[in-house]
């Protein structure tokens, strides 16, 4: 009896154990969706994902306004009949069409309120103006010359765009300096002053640590000639600076960055920006200030804080461009997070920095564009490495962009060279870079295969980070005003005799169609490291040496990439000095 009251008194402690187990389990799962559903940047939606997500939001604006809305044509196949076009004459033809439809890629416009509005008018105002927006930018990717990158489709992160434009006085669009107009968005400079025509739009080139000054010095050439109101400025300059750590040499002779007699090629220290923030911010305020005493129906334009006289500025651009880090470096402290991530800023912050400015830091955005591929923005930083699904399409774009003596410099690697019948200047494949480094590395997947993934994901890391350098010039600017690329020490990759055949090849830079014998040549130098040092030394040593091929295993030769390099220097600790973001390492700053 006693025995049967214990038993049950467990079962029941059990049961209720249990119960609250799972209780707690299913609070778990709802504060997780809850958290989910917080501020998302969303930029990758799939076909059925977006129909999904329109039908129910068309559904939900149909019972609030009791109108119809017309269904959203979504276009499934993108890349239908482009096969049977040359790709070269498809791209002219699609640069046509982006060119004529350029004016439609806008960034949404936030519809017209009042002050009077109930929030659920406002909110439906809103998201019925953000749908009619989607429905633009899928109508234009029915024409299947146009495709869109992926962009930013969550309404919330614009609508902290909306807040901060119409805050600002001054609107800083902050950008790479290696490629400015990649991250200039010229709709958001006009929709700017559709809200507030004293408004005024600068382009902080920051990042600028990582360009030349001569290269510097054309870009402030093309703003010039085409009134942009721009200042160069390095955020991770300025907070070393500020902390007095002394920049040692990272990747490049840091001497000639300020080698220049022109004040607009100087970057910005600290000091400097700030009071060039609030002078250019206290000129709109008082021009509209007084505007607005002529004219007192103006109050609508009148941003928050010109109340107080005080002037506003509003950080805005892409993830991953430095926009709190700049804010961290004029603050004076850590108030942002910063990360190689981009995204990480989810809400926007206002910093109050004196009684006459205050700061305004947005989440990065996406902007739609036509020009760029999901790859180039997965290596320009402005889209996360995790939503790489196609490793080598990013790592192309790298070596596409990078000197090869450049990556072969930095890596200390040995890339090979192109075919005879090749032209000589060809970009190193991807492939080849990719093995090159698994070689160099000794990073093997559990497949037994070179692990071309991690590669790929810290090769893209250098990319953005700066270890690897590049740069884009000014438009119509050609290889040959390219300056060289310094501090890339020869690496001795190329035999005497090869590398003069190179040269004169250069010049003609033609493609020869491969003889048999360039094939046979080709098999026989084939190996699974396809980027070794598969030189003639190396295969004449491998066929006097004949007596070794005996002892091992041809099967077991041609996998030497595996455990290769080791004495290259730089096997594993590398991990050690490139998972560091570049940017902590120090640089010099005169
Ligand atoms: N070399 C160099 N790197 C920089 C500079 N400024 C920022 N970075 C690096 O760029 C990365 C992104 O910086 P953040 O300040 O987080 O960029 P963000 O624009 O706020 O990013 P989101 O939060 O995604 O909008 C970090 O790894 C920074 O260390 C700079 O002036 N020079």
């Amino acid at each position: 009896m006693v025995k049967n009251e214990k038993t049950t008194l467990g079962r029941s402690l059990v049961k209720h154990h249990n119960h609250m187990i799972q209780e707690s389990k299913e609070k778990g799962q709802y504060y997780k969706n809850l958290q989910k559903k917080v501020l998302e940047s969303v930029t990758e939606v799939s076909d059925i994902d977006a129909i999904i997500e329109q039908a129910e939001e068309a559904e939900r604006l149909f019972t609030i306004n009791h109108s119809n809305t017309t269904p959203l044509p979504i276009n499934v196949d993108t890349n239908s009949s482009s096969s049977t076009i040359a790709a070269e004459e498809w791209r002219e033809q699609q640069k046509i069409e982006e060119a004529l439809h350029a004016s439609s890629l806008q960034v949404p416009r936030r519809p017209p309120w009042t002050p009077e509005m109930s929030v659920e008018e406002l909110d439906a105002n809103e998201k019925q103006a953000f749908l009619n927006w989607r429905r633009m930018l899928v109508s234009l990717e029915e024409n299947e010359k146009l495709v869109l990158t992926p962009f930013e489709k969550n309404l919330d992160i614009w609508r902290q765009l909306w807040r901060v434009l119409e805050r600002s006085d001054l609107i800083v669009m902050v950008v790479d300096a290696r490629d400015p107009l990649f991250y200039r968005c010229p709709d958001l400079e006009a929709y700017a002053q559709e809200i507030d025509e004293h408004k005024k739009i600068m382009l902080l080139v920051n990042k600028a640590d990582l360009l030349p000054s001569d290269v510097r010095e054309k870009w402030a050439e093309y703003f010039r000639q085409n009134d942009i109101l721009f200042v160069f400025w390095s955020a991770i300059v300025a907070t070393a600076t500020l902390e007095g750590k002394v920049l040692k040499e990272q990747w490049r002779k840091p001497d000639n960055w300020q080698k220049t007699d022109d004040p607009e090629v100087v970057i910005y220290g600290r000091d400097e920006l700030l009071s060039r923030l609030q002078f250019e911010a206290q000129e709109i305020v008082k021009v509209r200030n007084s505007k607005a005493a002529s004219d007192a129906s103006s109050s609508r334009s009148l941003t928050v804080d010109s109340q107080h006289d005080r002037a506003v500025v509003g950080f805005v651009g892409y993830p991953n461009v430095g926009k709190s880090s700049t804010i961290n470096a004029l603050v004076g402290q850590k108030r942002t997070g910063v990360t190689s991530t981009p995204g990480k800023t989810k809400h926007f912050q206002t910093l109050i920095i004196s009684d006459e400015l205050m700061l305004c830091d947005c989440p990065g955005l996406v902007f739609p564009s036509f020009s760029s591929s999901r790859y180039e923005m997965i290596a320009c930083g402005v889209l996360p490495i995790d939503r790489m699904t196609e490793h080598r399409e990013a790592i192309k774009v790298v070596a596409d962009k990078v000197p090869r003596h450049v990556i072969e410099s930095v890596y200390n690697i040995s890339l090979p060279k192109p075919k005879p019948y090749e032209r000589q200047s060809r970009p190193p494949h991807a492939s080849e870079l990719l093995r090159a480094f698994c070689a160099s590395r000794g990073y093997v997947a559990s497949s037994g295969l070179p692990d071309e993934t991690k590669a790929a994901r810290m090769i893209l890391k250098d990319y953005i980070g700066g270890k690897l350098p590049h740069f884009a010039l000014p438009p119509g600017m050609t290889k040959d005003d390219e300056p060289e690329i310094e501090d890339t020490p020869e690496t001795g990759t190329l035999e005497g005799s090869d590398s003069e055949d190179s040269t004169v090849e250069d010049e003609t830079e033609s493609e020869q169609v491969p003889g048999i014998n360039d094939v046979l040549d080709d098999l026989s130098s084939f190996d699974l490291a396809n980027g070794l040092k598969s030189s003639k030394k190396e295969m004449a040593k491998k066929q006097t040496a004949s007596h070794k091929q005996h002892k091992k295993p041809q099967r077991k030769k041609d996998r030497t990439w595996r455990v290769k390099n080791t004495e290259d220097g730089d096997g594993m600790p590398v991990v050690k000095v490139y998972q560091k973001p570049a940017n902590t390492g120090p640089l010099k700053m005169r």
